[in-house]
């Protein structure tokens, strides 16, 4: 059990943590899901890119999903071997500095790019889009037609001989089976009819905020029947599934503030934690110190906003000022989706491997808000 309220007077608060042995447990329970397959897994760094996290997912034989040359920096600083480039705003100037640092993969995103990478010596996968709805939060579905990226799957036909394989990707936080083998389906049959050794399946691999989660035998199953005969190599592209639930925020409770409402206000905002107010997004909350009474409350950020709300209309014990909250689920998307906002800085992050802490992003100083500013 990770002691929250201590690592909180520790280290301050806000602070992301993470629980290496759970990113171990999940990355073994994705492999599971490929077994008997020729398959590798790649993270995707947009997910959390701290390097002392990649690290772990490095020594278990994970590679990365990168879009970006600051998520390839962090990649190969935890030693990361096989490199996927992902992206639909790749520029030419990127192309040398990737293709320099040895990449093994690129995702090409339309028949426009296709010609930049004539001659260049790489895996190269064509992003279709299937047309497919994932039944996700709509900013986060990315597999239907009216969607940016990729190309429609029944196109590709003349392009077939300049590529090695596919890859698709519906969309994040998905909890139904069905639309990955759909999507999957529509994929391997387009493999199978140009002979492509390759299929990246993407990642979206949804995980319990609230009750709905993705069954994961179940897709093990329909993956296991799908596939049975091809013999290609399988890539899966997982962010959310590896980190999301080894993650915790612990924001401080500042204050509670009786008013039409209650409203317990904490040091963690949207700035901390963007997905609640972004997403409509769930995540479960632990009072760590309560004074024994049950209110309905919003947990709400210092920021001027009336949107920075963590959590709405929560039955929670009043918290005792000055002690923490717990939010669940917090690996994936919250530290790396964290701003500056009203001039706050990004939080600390820790690692608990066990009985270790370790410290692995110190918190961000108000002094280096303007490192890069002239005046
Ligand atoms: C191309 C691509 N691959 C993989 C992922 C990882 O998705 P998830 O965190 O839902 O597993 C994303 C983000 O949704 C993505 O855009
Ligand atoms: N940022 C989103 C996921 C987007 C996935 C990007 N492809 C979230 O927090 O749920």
């Amino acid at each position: 059990m990770i002691d929250f309220q201590k690592l909180a007077n520790d280290y301050g608060t806000p602070l992301y943590v993470y629980d290496a042995v759970e990113i171990r447990e999940r990355i073994r329970r994705a492999r599971e899901v490929f077994k008997g397959f020729n398959a590798g897994i790649v993270f995707a760094l947009k997910a959390n890119g701290n390097p002392a996290l990649l690290k772990i997912m490095a020594q278990e034989g994970v590679g990365a999903d990168v879009v970006s040359k600051g998520e390839l920096l962090a990649a190969k600083m935890a030693g990361m071997k096989t490199i996927v480039w992902n992206g639909n705003g790749k520029c030419s100037s990127e192309r040398e500095h990737f293709t320099n640092k040895g990449i093994n993969y690129v995702s090409i995103d339309s028949f426009e790019e296709l010609p930049l990478w004539d001659g260049v010596e790489i895996i190269k996968l064509l992003r279709v889009n299937p047309d497919v709805d994932a039944r996700t939060h709509p900013h986060i579905s990315t597999g239907l037609k009216s969607h940016k990226f990729g190309v429609p799957i029944e196109k590709i036909d003349r392009v077939a001989d300049r590529i090695d394989g596919l890859h698709v990707h519906i969309g994040s936080q998905i909890t139904e089976v069905a639309p990955f083998l759909d999507a999957y389906s529509k994929v391997l049959d387009c493999a199978k009819k140009y002979g492509f050794k390759y299929i990246n399946l993407g990642g979206g691999w949804g995980i319990d905020y609230s009750g709905d989660s993705l069954d994961i035998e179940a897709l093990k199953s329909g993956i296991t029947a799908l596939f049975s005969d091809y013999d290609g190599k399988l890539i899966s592209e997982l962010g959310r599934f590896i980190v999301g639930p080894a993650g915790y925020l612990v924001a401080g409770v500042v204050s509670v503030k009786h008013s039409d409402k209650v409203f317990v206000v904490t040091d963690a905002g949207m700035n901390t934690l963007i997905r609640p107010v972004l997403y409509d997004a769930h995540h479960r909350i632990r009072v760590l110190n309560g004074t024994g009474k049950t209110v309905t409350a919003d947990v709400v950020g210092p920021l001027c906003e009336s949107g920075d709300i963590l959590a709405r209309d929560r039955r929670l014990e009043i918290p005792i000022p000055g002690s923490a909250i717990v939010f669940e689920n917090a690996g994936a998307y919250g530290f790396s989706m964290a701003s500056n906002y009203n001039g706050m800085p990004l939080p600390a992050e820790i690692l608990v491997d066990g009985k270790e802490v370790k410290l692995i992003r110190k918190r961000q100083s108000i002094e280096e808000l303007f490192v890069n500013v002239k005046i």
